[in-house]
């Protein structure tokens, strides 16, 4: 075998591999998954009463399931929901199942949905049944459905482990690896920007840029496999063998800076995850604790009129406009405390206002002309707190005129500038709250790269983590082998190396079970 069939075999066959799972229902015969046990679970939250509960089975014996529940013997409509008595199964031993005379039991009256592999989640036979959420129907169901159980005639039948559903998914070619990850994202997001960044990984735009790359990688290899191919064969002789590693070079160099800006935006966007880091600071009493309560409706923050009620600093997790934000409502910074605690408050405050995303200094529109005590101008303008993100809040607006504000913002543009956009808000009569949700929102687009026509990227800390040590690494080898003329296959090794990352960020690499155990065990049971 020659090089660069060698290479065809090792490289080119994964991806075919992959694509015939994908396709593999054109001509479809069976999943495949087919030989597993079927699996079943409540996809619903456990232990928990409501109006409907779902229970989702998955498998060869789905069909199985449908008619001894339902005591028929025809075939489920497919996608069509349905309305059906659901018995305990009459012929299985458990007498507490059945009434003494042996009739069986009927144990809800529930809506069923059946999907015919390929064309469901799992790419098996699905069957959903809608039941009624008590907690007695639904382990009735559960273990109505665990009755079915029956090795000796071939009826594995078995309740589902965390992400077995997802996991059949993967195994049937219906989605990759980054786009489960997406599913469980999106399962698991709170606010809305998580939500978008999440829909992102699970309609599969991660899953063809990886593709490319991988697809781009290989073909660089073939060029350099077909020099090293020549370079065996005396009788021919490659006149353009510069042309090509030239070529390669510059491709793989594109490829890598299109990987570093696609990681940097990763990092960008980790912070919806996170959440921003949103530090209020301000002097005693100007109305910091009453700030947190207008943006959240709530009593996170204790409000009263004795300078000093925040002596340290209290995190909370609060949605501003569909952003998670870890806001942190400060000790008022003063340079002349005496008391201990309030002291060590202070400090606290300065420091996670270094270490804040955004910071809201806060003043007293009351207190003209001395709005700004030197501690804090002395902070604002320390050598630490260079290029922070803030934004200058006037509150209490309700107590000035107009004319007062005035005043107060031009004192405030004199010292600033126009570094800090000011916005003036009552947290007394909410006036002004919408316009500061206004400008903090545009600050969290900007501070995650995201907007309304810009998708934030979320991918997993592993996918994070092999795009970094293996594909990152990889190109970056292989672009520092400087004389890689003289050993090429030492530099297709890290160009492999590369493009294997990417395999096992898909799941296309060989090999991956414990990438595949650690992937789905973190994913909730019914998922
Ligand atoms: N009239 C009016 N009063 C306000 C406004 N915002 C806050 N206050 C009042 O100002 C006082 C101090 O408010 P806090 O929110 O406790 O101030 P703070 O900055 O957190 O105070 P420290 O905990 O001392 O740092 C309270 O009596 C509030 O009711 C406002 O917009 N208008």
């Amino acid at each position: 075998m020659n090089a660069l069939s060698l290479l065809r075999s090792q490289f080119i066959s994964k991806p075919l591999l992959f694509k015939r799972a994908l396709n593999r229902f054109s001509g479809f015969t069976k999943p495949a998954t087919s030989q597993l046990p079927t699996i079943y679970a409540l996809s619903t939250p456990a232990n928990q009463t409501s109006a409907i509960a779902i229970i989702r089975v998955s498998g060869t014996h789905s069909r199985y399931i449908y008619n001894r529940l339902t005591n028929s013997s025809v075939s489920p409509p497919i996608r069509k929901a349905i309305l059906r008595n659901i018995y305990s199964p009459s012929s299985i031993g458990s007498k507490q199942h059945h009434h003494q005379d042996g009739a069986e039991i009927l144990l809800d009256s529930s809506l069923l949905l059946y999907f015919q592999a390929p064309h469901s989640f799992t790419g098996e036979d699905v069957l959903e049944l809608h039941v009624h959420g008590g907690k007695a129907v639904v382990n009735g169901l559960l273990r109505a459905i665990d009755l079915l159980h029956d090795r000796s005639s071939g009826k594995d039948i078995r309740f589902a482990l965390p992400g077995d559903f997802s996991r059949r998914a993967f195994q049937n070619g219906k989605f990759d690896l980054t786009q489960l990850e997406g599913i469980k994202d999106l399962i698991d997001s709170e606010t809305e920007s998580q939500r978008r960044s999440a829909l992102s990984s699970f309609n599969g735009e991660n899953r063809v840029l990886f593709e490319n790359w991988r697809n781009s990688i290989i073909a660089n290899m073939a060029q350099l496999t077909a020099i090293i191919d020549f370079a065996d064969d005396n009788s021919q002789e490659i006149d353009n063998t510069d042309m090509i590693f030239h070529g390669v070079e510059n491709s793989i160099k594109r490829l890598r800076d299109e990987i570093l800006s696609f990681m940097q935006k990763v990092e960008k966007s980790s912070i919806l995850q996170d959440g921003m880091k949103l530090v209020l600071l301000g002097a005693p009493n100007v109305g910091k604790s009453s700030l947190v309560n207008s943006l959240t409706n709530d009593d996170i923050s204790i409000v009263s009129d004795i300078p000093g009620t925040t002596r340290d600093s209290i995190d909370a997790m609060i949605t501003i406009n569909g952003y998670k934000v870890i806001i942190c409502d400060t000790a008022g910074i003063r340079a002349n405390s005496a008391d201990k605690i309030e002291i060590l408050g202070i400090e606290r405050a300065r420091k996670k206002s270094i270490q804040s995303d955004l910071c809201l200094f806060i003043v007293d529109a009351t207190d003209f002309p001395n709005l700004l005590p030197e501690d804090i101008s002395d902070h604002l303008s320390s050598h630490e707190f260079e290029g922070k993100q803030v934004v200058i809040v006037v509150n209490k607006s309700d107590l000035v005129s107009k004319d007062e504000m005035v005043k107060v913002v031009n004192k405030l543009e004199t010292r600033f500038g126009v570094s800090y956009p000011i916005v003036c808000v009552s947290c007394k009569t909410k006036e002004g709250i919408e316009s500061l949700i206004d400008i903090l929102t545009r600050d969290f687009e900007h501070l995650s790269q995201s907007s309304a026509d810009s998708s934030p990227i979320v991918v997993s800390k592993r996918v994070t983590e092999i795009l970094k040590n293996d594909v990152f690494y990889g190109l970056e080898e292989f672009l520092n082998s400087k004389n890689f003329d003289n050993d090429i296959v030492m530099a297709t090794e890290n160009l492999r190396y590369a493009s294997d990352g990417i395999a096992k960020i898909t799941g296309q690499a060989i090999g991956i079970e414990d990438i595949l155990d650690s992937v789905f065990s973190k994913f909730c049971i019914g998922k």
